[in-house]
């Protein structure tokens, strides 16, 4: 491994726990300078090659659901400094979208995603880790607004995937991954005293660096 290794952040948690938020007020307090993030969800195996009636019934909760290899080959490649070519995830279209973003190697890299710790080789990779808990009453809410504004879902689609299978994966694959987490912040991306410690850390990284 290279003497300036990055260092690598894992910020897990389940759907709507605030993982992004927690990460994106991270990045903002550094400028976007020195961090960068690795989404587990830009990860989701490309379906482009399915029908949508096909899309729609995907296990998108499960951990066969990613392609952690290529997922753990970029990170690789930005731990040895080299840039990557990132996929882009289309919600709206269950797949990859056809784009990717050429990312270049940062200091601090930060990958989010809801089973990031289900995976040993992705956490061999990890300097920390997080998990953001919070309550599934507060966790559904959050993703009922979001999905319905920001992915394109109905009411009744996210109530149906909500019962049928992202409740019963959270308990079976995430909630058990709750124990591999260095730190464990409550609540997600209102918690400043947690934001402030881990920004403080990190802080302290990059300029011992
Ligand atoms: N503390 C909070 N208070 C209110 N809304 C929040 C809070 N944290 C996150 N949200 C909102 O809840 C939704 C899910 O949060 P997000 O950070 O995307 O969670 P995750 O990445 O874990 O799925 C987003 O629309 C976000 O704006
Ligand atoms: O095509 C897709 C891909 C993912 N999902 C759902 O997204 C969440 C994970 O994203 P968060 O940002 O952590 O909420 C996961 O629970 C999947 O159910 C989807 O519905 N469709």
């Amino acid at each position: 491994m290279p003497e300036n290794r990055p260092i690598i952040i894992g910020v897990a948690g389940g759907s709507g726990s605030g993982k992004t938020s927690v990460t994106n007020t991270i990045k903002e307090r550094f400028k976007d300078q020195s961090i960068l993030v690795m989404e587990q969800d830009f990860y989701y195996k490309d379906q482009s090659t399915l029908p949508m009636e096909q899309r729609l019934q995907t296990n998108y909760d499960h951990p066969l659901a990613f392609d952690n290899d290529l997922l753990i080959e970029h990170l690789k490649e930005l731990i040895l400094r080299n840039p990557i070519n990132k996929p882009v995830y289309d919600y709206k279209m269950h797949t990859r979208s056809d784009k990717v973003i050429k990312v270049e190697p940062k200091d601090v890299i930060i990958v989010e995603g809801i089973l990031i710790f289900e995976d040993p080789r992705l956490m061999d990779l990890m300097d920390m880790k997080i998990f953001v808990d919070t309550d599934a009453d507060i966790r559904i809410m959050r993703r009922l607004v979001r999905d319905i504004k920001e992915r394109g879902r109905t009411l009744d689609s996210v109530i149906d995937q909500y019962t049928k299978v992202v409740r019963p994966m959270h308990l079976q694959f995430i909630e058990p991954t709750k124990r591999y987490a260095d730190i464990i912040i409550p609540e997600g991306g209102q918690n400043l005293v947690a934001i402030d410690l881990l920004a403080t850390k990190i802080d302290t990284i990059l300029n011992h660096k």
